[in-house]
């Protein structure tokens, strides 16, 4: 056992794939990787603590909110024959909570990290993935992979889920502007409506949830082939399949017009929806500026610029 280790993860942008990815329907998404969820566990006399932006006290006290990570905890502590072992763990993390961006992947992300590491235990990318899920099926339902995935990634990534997950050839140049509506955005509800959606109208569920799988396929090209104008337009056809789904809000249509409206070459909304963050597509970083202004004004409660730029693949 090692006396302080830390674990980290960070936000995730889907670019293209949100909700149709849980029906098994390819997704592309982007870490953030300067907004970070770091864990450090500390080696203590006596005790299992935790302090967050939610609680601060005995891990045996974590209210039923956090049931994910209170199951993600015991489940290691029982691989690893740690019941009885004394430690501190802090969490603090720069993702907005509940928009859109995988904050509880995160945090599971980099409590698993942080644990393999205290308890000296080597971990694969594929049974950091598995533990993930312990947490996110709790939090979420039925989750894709996808926000664990992206969170753990240092790349842009490509995913298939029970199939695929590789980086993705990125070529594209240019900034995507990122803004919170502000409404909390609830996946594993939004999730939930889709499911619900997928029994009381199947055909039509399943022809949205495939035109956006045909969607992420004409990103993938595009963001291969430098493509900037083009892949705006798959944005929006993408954010008008989500809306017919009904994961968007007022908000999230209101700030994603606003985008167009100001230089925007196409916006949509990003995540589970229903409030939460949405993403504008921008050729310069004047463009990129001039959109982040005018979603400010418009109401949304924090924006940040992600540079996307040609991303080199390994050799
Ligand atoms: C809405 C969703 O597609 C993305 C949430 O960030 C759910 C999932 O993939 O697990």
């Amino acid at each position: 056992m090692k006396k302080s280790v830390i674990g980290k993860s960070n936000a995730k942008i889907i670019l293209l794939g949100d909700h149709s990815v849980v029906y098994g329907q390819p997704a592309i998404a982007l870490p953030l990787t300067s907004v970070n969820t770091t864990v450090t566990m500390t080696a203590t006399a006596a005790g299992q603590t935790i302090a967050s932006r939610y609680f601060d006290g005995p891990i045996a006290q974590l209210n039923s909110q956090l049931a994910g990570v209170v199951k993600l905890i015991t489940t290691l502590l029982e691989r690893f024959d740690g019941q009885q072992t004394p430690f501190h763990m802090a969490i603090t993390s720069d993702l907005p909570a509940e928009r859109g961006m995988g904050s509880s992947a995160a945090v599971d992300v980099a409590i698993t990290r942080a644990m393999y590491r205290f308890f000296d235990r080597p971990l694969t990318r594929d049974e950091l993935l598995e533990t993930v899920a312990i947490g996110e099926k709790i939090t979420h339902g039925n989750p894709s992979g996808i926000d664990a995935a992206t969170s753990s990634s240092a790349v842009p990534i490509w995913l298939i889920p029970h199939e695929t997950i590789s980086q993705i050839p990125f070529h594209l140049t240019g900034y995507l502007v990122i803004a919170d509506s502000g409404i909390k955005g609830q996946t594993g509800q939004a999730v939930a409506a889709v499911a619900r959606r997928h029994t009381t109208q199947p055909d039509t569920t399943n022809r949205q949830i495939e035109t956006l799988g045909q969607l992420s396929y004409a990103a993938r090209d595009c963001l291969a082939a430098n493509e900037m104008t083009r892949l705006g337009g798959i944005l929006d056809s993408a954010q008008e399949q989500l809306a017919g789904l009904g994961v968007s809000s007022p908000e999230l249509d209101h700030l994603i017009t606003v985008a167009r409206a100001n230089g925007a070459l196409g916006a949509k909304l990003t995540g589970g929806g229903m409030g939460g963050c949405m993403i504008a597509l921008c050729a310069t970083a004047a463009s990129a500026t001039a959109v982040q202004h005018a979603l400010v004004a418009a109401g949304a409660t924090a924006t940040w610029t992600e540079v996307l730029h040609h991303e080199e693949e390994p050799a």
